[in-house]
């Protein structure tokens, strides 16, 4: 039985996408998944970063360390889990960017059949989250991708915040999460891989 490549593909300003992105990681591997953890390329200038220490802070301390997600992973990944910030209710222009640069393996059909779901994240406890989601998710209806999405399919779910279309949070004006979502997070690669390997095999 062949393992599941997975990429995990996060965009972060200050660090709580990518803490659940590497949650996700840390759950693909456990499952014997081919993983890539992978970061949507900044696109801010440095000034604009600069005003924003955690984002400064963040930025820095990633930019060496996590390799820069590139088109080739989505061509080469079976599954996707998506991990990106609320931006009014939407994905950040940073992560809009990088999936407007598939258009060409689009075109080839080679979108079609990957297995995705997506976690989000937002200043507040209604802040958008489940819109953030929904929007992303349009894109994937346009890939002809399969959308593993928790739905209400373990009590991890429901120990998260009861999110079905995935797993957020919201977030302190410190950067603190509010919420306890590893363990929702943890059950969603689960699903992802699992779904995935019914592709593959
Ligand atoms: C331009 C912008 C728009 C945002 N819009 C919202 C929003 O509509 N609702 C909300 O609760 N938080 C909003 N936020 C807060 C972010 O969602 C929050 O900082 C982010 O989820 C933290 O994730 P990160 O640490 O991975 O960057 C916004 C932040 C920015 C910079």
């Amino acid at each position: 039985m062949a393992n599941v490549k997975l990429a995990i593909i996060y965009y972060s300003s200050t660090g709580t996408n990518y803490q659940m992105a590497q949650w996700a990681e840390d759950a693909a591997k456990q499952e014997g998944a081919d993983v890539k953890l992978v970061r949507v390329p900044e696109l801010a200038p440095m000034e604009a970063i600069e005003q924003n220490p955690a984002w400064k802070e963040h930025y820095l301390a990633t930019k060496d360390v996590v390799p820069e997600a590139k088109i080739d992973d989505l061509d080469w990944a079976d599954a996707v889990i998506f991990s990106v910030p609320t931006r009014f209710g939407n994905v950040p222009g940073q992560v809009k960017q990088f999936m407007d640069q598939a258009g060409g393996l689009w075109f080839q059909g080679k979108l079609v059949n990957k297995v995705v779901s997506a976690m989000t994240s937002a200043q507040n406890v209604h802040g958008g989250q489940e819109a953030t989601l929904l929007n992303f998710y349009t894109t994937m209806f346009h890939w002809g991708a399969i959308i593993a999405a928790p739905g209400y399919t373990d009590d991890a779910v429901f120990a998260s915040g009861g999110n079905p279309y995935g797993t957020s949070v919201s977030v302190d004006g410190e950067g603190n999460m509010k919420e306890e979502v590893e363990g929702g997070v943890r059950h969603q690669v689960k699903r992802t891989i699992d779904v995935a390997s019914k592709f593959i095999n």
